[in-house]
């Protein structure tokens, strides 16, 4: 039998849109590892360093091995190739939380490999609420919902229209059901994009 084709979900999508939310629900619920990504951000409340992100400052941010590095809200962040590499050692199926640039490019490296998965809002004012539930800093919030980076990620880019699934993610339960949909389809092989 042929090997099974490893395969990258990429979460992608505004501040706020569940893009975590997402991958914590897929690796307790289906065991699929989250690719741990680089940042030169500060740490939220709780976040952990080598769970949540590697954090890092402006000198040891450059000391990685990119497949992907962008700049986002004032700060820097990237998916190393090891990233990768260690979470296809765990799992075949694997995710990955990125900014629609980055989802871009890994769709653009890893072809067939990445499965783009865009999540958005019936109303955007919820994305701020979300973000002071979480308990991020009101200024980091200001000059994050004022960023370039913001306004593009509410949108899926033109290059990934015709691949991208897409959920709404107003309801938890809702979403609840088209990620196991997802998951469903994509082990057993029916999955189309
Ligand atoms: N469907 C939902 N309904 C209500 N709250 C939600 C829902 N999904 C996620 N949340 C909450 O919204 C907040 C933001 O979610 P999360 O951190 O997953 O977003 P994100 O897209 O990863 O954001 P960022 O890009 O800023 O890291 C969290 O407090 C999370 O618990
Ligand atoms: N292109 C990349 N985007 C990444 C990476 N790691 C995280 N992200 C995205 O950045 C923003 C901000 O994240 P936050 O944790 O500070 O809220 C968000 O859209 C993440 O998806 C990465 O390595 N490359």
């Amino acid at each position: 039998m042929e090997d099974e084709m490893k395969r990258v979900i990429v979460i992608t999508g505004a501040t706020g849109t569940g893009k975590t939310t997402v991958s914590t629900y897929l690796k307790k619920q289906y065991q699929i590892p989250r690719i741990i990504t680089h940042t030169t951000r500060p740490k939220r409340p709780g976040e952990r360093d080598g769970v949540d992100y590697y954090f890092e400052d402006a000198t040891t941010f450059d000391h990685n091995h990119y497949l992907e590095d962008v700049a986002y809200a004032g700060y820097r962040y990237g998916s190393s190739y090891e990233g990768l590499e260690r979470a296809f050692q765990k799992a075949d199926l694997v995710s990955i939380v990125l900014d629609t640039k980055g989802a871009e490019t890994y769709a653009e490296r890893l072809g067939e490999q990445a499965v783009i998965l865009f999540l958005t809002v019936g109303k955007t004012t919820v994305l701020h609420e979300r973000l002071k539930e979480r308990g991020d800093q009101i200024e980091m919030i200001k000059s994050r919902i004022k960023s370039d980076e913001y306004e593009r990620d509410l949108t899926l880019p033109d290059s990934l229209t015709k691949t991208a699934r897409v959920i709404q993610n107003d309801d938890w339960s809702q979403t609840q059901v088209r990620l196991d949909q997802l998951i469903n389809s994509l082990r057993l092989g029916t999955s189309t994009a």
